[in-house]
């Protein structure tokens, strides 16, 4: 896949999309987005694919939206443009994604990471909402799932003071699940993607359905959601399949039926 602003490959069962603007630490534009839908939604649709990984460069996975893109913009072409909303698109993907992050992830860059499942951070990462020193607010999802992630007087301290965190306090506080060397970071995303597309698909699909389902709804609504969901995994073959296969001490082969 040739694309103007990524790079787009398969590892295997894995899709891995790479940032490519390195001259302007990956700010995200409008190409970028294009770019990123496009990839994901072949990666969707190709059936050997069964989870992607989205990174940077060892400098910055992505330094923030493009602000020399975005500097002129007026109130009403915003407005009417919904300036933002195509990044919602991402968060509509039912394969798996993680984030593998490097450097600088900062305002639009850390909400890119947070759109995806889980982030795996490089002990060289830097995490920031710093659109407050530009004079404007996140807008990208950073005011929500930073909170979400962080916690209220986290998040507003890095909201509001546009402080960097680093890898360390990005773990302690749940926003990455691992830190890894920065050597090793797409090996390890990679890894825990293939270790992931090795499973079964369809449950795989819906497991990433339920736990996003508990952002967006009560205790009670969720858990009845979780219970019709896993009632509804006794259709599968791949659930006769993996629990025959711990039954009879070997590995399951799954075939994502
Ligand atoms: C507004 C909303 C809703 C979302 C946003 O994301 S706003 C952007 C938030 N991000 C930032 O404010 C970070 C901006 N970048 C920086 O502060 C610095 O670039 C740095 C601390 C990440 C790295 O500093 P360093 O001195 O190592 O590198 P620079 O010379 O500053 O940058 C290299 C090159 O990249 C261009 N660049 C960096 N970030 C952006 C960006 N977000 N948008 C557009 N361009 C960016 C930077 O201008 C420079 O390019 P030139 O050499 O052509 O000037």
């Amino acid at each position: 896949m040739a694309h103007e602003t990524i790079i787009a490959e398969t590892r295997g069962k894995v899709g891995l999309i790479t940032l490519n603007r390195p001259k302007a630490l990956n700010a995200l534009n409008s190409q970028v987005l294009a770019d990123i839908l496009d990839a994901v939604k072949a990666f969707e649709a190709d059936p050997k694919i069964g989870a992607m990984v989205i990174t940077g460069s060892e400098k910055a996975f992505a330094a923030g939206a493009d602000i020399k893109e975005m500097q002129t913009k007026t109130y009403v072409e915003a407005f009417l443009q919904d300036f933002f909303v195509g990044w919602e698109e991402l968060t509509r993907a039912r394969k798996p994604i993680i984030a593998a992050v490097a450097g600088y992830a900062l305002g639009g860059g850390c909400e890119l990471a947070m759109m995806c499942d889980f982030i795996i951070a490089a002990d060289s990462a830097k995490f920031g909402q710093p659109e407050i020193t530009l004079g404007v607010m996140p807008g990208m999802g950073g005011s929500q799932r930073l909170t979400r992630f962080v916690g209220k007087s986290k998040a507003m301290d890095m909201v509001l003071t546009g402080r960097m965190m680093d890898a360390a306090e990005a773990e302690r506080c749940g926003l990455v699940s691992r830190i890894v060397p920065a050597a090793d970071l797409v090996d390890e995303a990679l890894k825990a993607a293939a270790k992931i597309a090795d499973f079964s698909l369809p449950a795989v699909m819906m497991a990433k359905e339920a736990v996003n389902r508990s952002y967006e709804t009560t205790l009670a609504e969720g858990l009845r959601f979780e219970r019709r969901v896993f009632h509804s995994m006794f259709a599968l073959d791949d659930q006769k399949e993996g629990m025959a296969a711990f039954a009879e001490k070997r590995k399951a082969n799954f075939t994502n039926s």
